[in-house]
């Protein structure tokens, strides 16, 4: 039985309608990242799990309860917000608490919870202090603390870490993790961050313009992106994108770039008949292409001007020129090093590796 489930959902703003049938569902357990570019309607589906927003059509699961028409409280949910919501009056003790205010539970129960939470989140010394005497990382474990505390069994969070400093940003992001997985609790989180996406999440839902356009685990978001839109968002250096032509001749398949040059992609897993002279583009991750190849590579090979390398202390991206357009490289930093702008390279396309798009429809080939 799935833990939350959106079934033909429809939100409308007025006349404008953000979300049109959507259907999503997730497991017991899952970590399900909603993610995407500002506006695609992440936020609004969250709200509505919350009860935050109302439907204008359809239906929400959380286990076997359909929870479309209760209030927020009665969802059995927890939410951590972008912004901490603290109440800046009380303690971290005293938010804390605030956190079980409706459960009426024993005295005892609140303060054994309380240190529980307080343990876990190595907020211990920090009880007796208000919010503005925390840093951001701080009162964001607060946070998580208060809505942890209600032992419910879906987490919902919204942006959590946008508000904190790359390394604390990094370190939260284990903390979400390593909580997720003592706690064997459902997350439902918000964000636009594909790195957060990809190291916390177990499922994956690529938005895009209110339209779910992959659902999956982050390898295969990552691996098999379902349209041009997933391929291009997930994963930075993004994705080379080239424009060809599919050519099949005697079991043969190629791709036909514009300048001529061709490639072979017969080991290409194909959903359905290769088309000859099917319009296509070409989708090559930075990190599948080798370097300085022998010569007499095959029809995978190219000879490739250099234009710049960047360091990254322990990664490159070297940067080429191919099809009048720059191709993004992930290399040893040794490798870049000893190349001159100007000079050309070998370059070995991993063929087994590329991704194939109609490009009339933008979907996977
Ligand atoms: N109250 C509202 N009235 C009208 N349109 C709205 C309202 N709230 C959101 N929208 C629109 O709905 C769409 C989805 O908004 P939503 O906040 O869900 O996006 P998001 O993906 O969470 O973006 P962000 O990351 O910027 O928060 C956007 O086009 C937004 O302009």
């Amino acid at each position: 039985m799935p833990a939350v489930s959106f079934e033909h959902i429809v939100k409308r703003y007025g006349a404008v309608t953000v979300l049109d049938d959507l259907n999503l569902s997730i497991e017991d357990g899952d970590f399900l990242v909603l993610l995407g570019p500002s506006g695609c309607g992440k936020t609004t589906l969250l709200n509505l799990l919350a009860g935050l927003l109302e439907v204008s059509d359809g239906r929400i699961m959380i286990g076997e309860r359909d929870v479309t028409e209760l209030d927020p409280k009665d969802r059995g949910l927890a939410m951590v917000f972008q912004s901490y919501a603290l109440y800046p009056t009380k303690t971290v003790r005293g938010n804390l608490k605030f956190g079980l205010a409706a459960s009426k539970l024993p005295s005892e129960e609140v303060e054994r919870r309380i240190a529980w939470v307080a343990r876990m989140l190595q907020i211990e010394p920090l009880l007796d202090r208000k919010p503005a005497q925390l840093s951001g990382g701080q009162r964001q474990r607060v946070a998580i603390g208060r809505a942890i505390i209600k032992k419910v069994d879906v987490f919902l969070f919204d942006e959590p870490l946008s508000n904190l400093d790359a390394k604390l940003r990094t370190e939260m992001r284990l903390e979400i993790k390593k909580l997720h997985d003592e706690l064997s609790s459902t997350v439902v989180y918000v964000t636009h961050d594909q790195i957060e996406a990809m190291t916390m999440a177990t499922k994956i839902a690529v938005m895009d313009g209110g339209v779910i356009q992959q659902f999956g685990t982050p390898d295969e978001v990552y691996e098999y992106p379902a349209n041009l839109f997933v391929a291009g968002f997930i994963g930075a250096p993004a994705m080379n994108m080239r424009a060809a032509t599919l050519a099949v001749k005697e079991g043969k398949i190629e791709a036909v770039f514009t300048s001529g040059m061709r490639l072979d992609v017969s080991d290409y897993p194909f959903q359905g008949r290769a088309k000859d002279g099917l319009p296509i583009v070409v989708g090559m991750r930075p990190e599948h292409f080798t370097v300085g190849a022998p010569a007499g590579g095959g029809a995978s090979q190219f000879s490739l001007p250099v234009l710049s390398a960047e360091r990254t202390g322990s990664d490159a991206t070297l940067y080429l020129t191919f099809e009048d357009e720059m191709l993004a490289l992930r290399v040893a930093p040794d490798l870049a090093a000893g190349l001159n702008v100007g000079s050309t390279v070998p370059v070995q396309f991993m063929s087994g590796k590329v991704n194939l798009f109609d490009a009339q429809t933008g979907r996977r080939i």
